[in-house]
C-alpha cells in the first residue's frame, strides 16, 4: 500500500517555475489559474516529465524517474490546450477503436470522425478527439490545459461529465483554466500561479 496515495510534487523547478511543492489525492482536482504567460502550462510539462526540471514527482509512490518517460506520461498525462498529431488520418492516433467509440460517443463525437483526416476536423473535434486519445491509456492523473477552450456550452457540460465520472473513480486533476465558471464547478482546491509559485486561495 504506497504511504503517499496520488501524485506529489516536491521542491519541483525549472529555470521559469518554481519551487513547486504539491500533493493531490485520488479523486481530487487542484486548479491552477494566473495570467497569460505566468508559467501554468510549464508546470504541467514539468509534472508530466516533458522538460528539464529539478525535484521529485511521485505517483502513489512512484517516483517518475524510476519508470521509462513514456510510461510515466500514459500514467500522468499531458493534454496540451493545442494539442499535436502525427499523422494525418484520425485513426492513426486511436489504437483502440472499440473502446475509442464509447468514450467518443460520451463527449458527443461519431465514430465516423475516426474516418475523417485531422485538417478537416473542427477545432472543438479535435479538442475532444485529443481528450479520447489520451484516456484510452486510462491515465491515474490528468493534467488539463484549457481542455474546453474550444466548445460550445452543450459539448463542454458533456466533457465535464465524462470527466466528473473519472474523477468519482478515483482520477486525479489538474486543471488550468481561464474560465472560472468552470473550476467553481469542478475544482475542489485552487491556487494561482504567481512568480513561478503556487499560491492557495478561495475559488475564483
Ligand atoms: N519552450 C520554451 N522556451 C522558452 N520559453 C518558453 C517556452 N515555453 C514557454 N515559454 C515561456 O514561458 C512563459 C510561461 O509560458 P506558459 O505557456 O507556461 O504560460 P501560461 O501561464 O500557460 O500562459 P497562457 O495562460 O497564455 O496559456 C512564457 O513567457 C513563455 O513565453
Amino acid at each position: 500500500m504506497s504511504t503517499q496515495p496520488g501524485l506529489v510534487a516536491t521542491d519541483l523547478r525549472s529555470s521559469r517555475v518554481g519551487p513547486v511543492t504539491l500533493h493531490v489525492r485520488p479523486g481530487e482536482c487542484l486548479a491552477i489559474t494566473g495570467p497569460s504567460g505566468s508559467g501554468k502550462s510549464l508546470l504541467l510539462r514539468l509534472l508530466a516529465d516533458l522538460d528539464p526540471h529539478t525535484g521529485r514527482v511521485t505517483l502513489d509512490d512512484t517516483d517518475a524517474q524510476s519508470i521509462p518517460g513514456h510510461v510515466w506520461r500514459e500514467r500522468v498525462a499531458y493534454f496540451p490546450a493545442e494539442p499535436g498529431w502525427w499523422s494525418e488520418q484520425a485513426c492513426d492516433h486511436v489504437a483502440d477503436t472499440g473502446a475509442a467509440r464509447t468514450l467518443l460517443g460520451s463527449v458527443g463525437l461519431s465514430e465516423r470522425m475516426l474516418s475523417s483526416k485531422i485538417h478537416t476536423l473542427s477545432t472543438g473535434e479535435r479538442q475532444r478527439l485529443a481528450l479520447v486519445r489520451g484516456l484510452l491509456h486510462k491515465p491515474k492523473v490528468l493534467l488539463l490545459d484549457e481542455p474546453t477552450s474550444a466548445l460550445d456550452p452543450d459539448s463542454t457540460a458533456l466533457v465535464e461529465q465524462m470527466l466528473a465520472g473519472l474523477k468519482r473513480d478515483g482520477t486525479i486533476f489538474i486543471l488550468v483554466s481561464h474560465n472560472a465558471a468552470q473550476t467553481r464547478r469542478f475544482a475542489d482546491r485552487h491556487f494561482t500561479l504567481r512568480d513561478g509559485r503556487l499560491e492557495e486561495g478561495d475559488a475564483p
